[in-house]
């Protein structure tokens, strides 16, 4: 497992915010594994959120980042896989909980609802929180 290594990848709605949270990332030093889009070119956001569970499943990367337009579409591909746990956040409260209580693994944003600086704010809010385990854990386990 690449524990510093966070995977990113959305669609072309998502490609501007993307390059803005790969440098953030890269700025808090950690490594980042860029699955595309490369584009504001139009592509299909499952795709991309496909190919993000994957390189989590097989242990590329710890954690993921996924942004569509919404993040709707993106979300529901990455939730489609066992283990994944993909959460839609647009505020700082949920990004903290997602991690806190559901042990989200990815997060998932959208360019065209949350601005630049609430999804960094999102984003550290993500990667600074911890699971809290206890009560939750249990739950977790049973998301499959
Ligand atoms: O949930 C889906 C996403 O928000 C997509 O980014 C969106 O549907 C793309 O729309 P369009 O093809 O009009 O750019």
């Amino acid at each position: 497992m690449q524990q510093n290594r966070i995977a990113i990848a959305s669609d072309h709605g998502g490609f501007a915010l993307k390059s803005a949270l790969k440098a953030y990332l890269v700025d808090r030093g950690h490594e980042v594994l860029d699955l595309g889009a490369d584009s504001t070119e139009s592509v299909d956001y499952p795709d991309f959120g496909n190919k993000l569970a994957a390189a989590i499943s097989q242990g590329e990367a710890a954690r993921g980042v996924v942004i569509c337009g919404t993040g709707i579409g993106i979300s529901i591909a990455v939730n489609r896989h066992a283990g994944l746990r993909a959460a839609l956040c647009h505020d700082v409260t949920t990004a903290r909980l997602s991690r806190e209580h559901n042990d989200a693994n990815v997060l998932a944003l959208g360019a065209r609802v949350v601005g630049e600086e609430v999804a960094k704010d999102c984003l550290a809010a993500f990667l600074d929180t911890p699971f809290a385990g206890g009560r939750h854990a249990p739950r977790v386990a049973k998301l499959g």
